[in-house]
């Protein structure tokens, strides 16, 4: 579904993504891990044409969607931190985003009554808590049905029953076949609802395994011992 090849990026003399080639399929949940500064952001910045490679080439479904624009419609992006006009209410938040989806066929509005937005609908958005925004944010990301969902972060201020909400709605949207790459220091997390671990160190793929693979590799039962072990060079 997404392929990266070679990618390349640089901010100034910094080198942020070095060589970095991947292949993500339809079906799966992806997490992508690694240290503070790794690259992970920027990965997903190339992915939604909000930083421009410098060299290499990102194809969803086969077709390169570097300085292209309507690929965009395909991929629902949750930020770790939505910013959102602080005077204007949850209600006309939505209304604006599915006004400028006109076109989207499908409108999935099925978290935003999990999470009983309605009932804050005249709620200002500056006004609100932080978990409450990544509510708003979350169901944003979902409501156009698109292929690829990347969410930064997602469960970060969520509280337990919310967070279980979101996971439980990544595994069905899963299972309809979408791909969804997922960026998280929370390994218990990232072992509940990823099949792969994508895991980037200062720049460059250190590995993307399958969470089987990992435990088998490393014959370890908890995927945060696993990834310990190849980190210190263990395995
Ligand atoms: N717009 C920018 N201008 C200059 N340097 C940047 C910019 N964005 C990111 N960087 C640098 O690129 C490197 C990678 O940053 P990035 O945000 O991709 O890391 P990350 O893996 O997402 O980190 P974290 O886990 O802290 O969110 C860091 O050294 C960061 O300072």
């Amino acid at each position: 579904m997404i392929t990266i090849e070679n990618l390349c990026k640089s901010y100034g003399k910094l080198q942020v993504l070095k060589n970095v080639s991947l292949e993500f399929a339809a079906g799966k949940v992806v997490s992508i891990i690694g240290p503070n500064g790794a690259g992970k952001t920027t990965l997903g910045k190339c992915l939604l044409g909000m930083a421009l490679p410098n060299s290499g080439d990102i194809r969803l479904n086969g077709e390169s969607v570097l300085n292209k624009h309507a690929y965009r419609r395909q991929i629902g992006y949750m930020p770790q931190i939505g910013r959102y006009p602080e005077n204007m209410k949850i209600r006309q938040v939505i209304e604006m985003v599915r006004d400028i989806r006109k076109d989207g066929k499908v409108v999935d509005e099925e978290l935003i009554g999990l999470y009983g937005l309605p009932d804050m609908y005249e709620k200002r958005m500056g006004a609100l808590s932080g978990g409450t925004k990544q509510k708003v944010s979350a169901a944003l990301a979902f409501m156009f049905d698109p292929q690829v969902l990347l969410l930064d972060e997602p469960t970060a201020g969520l509280d337990p029953i919310s967070a279980e909400i979101l996971k439980g709605k990544i595994l069905k949207e899963k299972k309809k076949g979408k791909l969804i790459l997922i960026t998280s220091h929370i390994m218990s997390e990232v072992e509940e609802v990823a099949d792969e671990v994508l895991c980037l160190v200062d720049g460059s793929v250190k590995f993307h395994e399958t969470i089987a693979r990992l435990k088998q590799q490393t014959n370890e039962e908890r995927l945060s011992r696993a990834i310990a072990k190849i980190m210190n060079g263990e395995n």
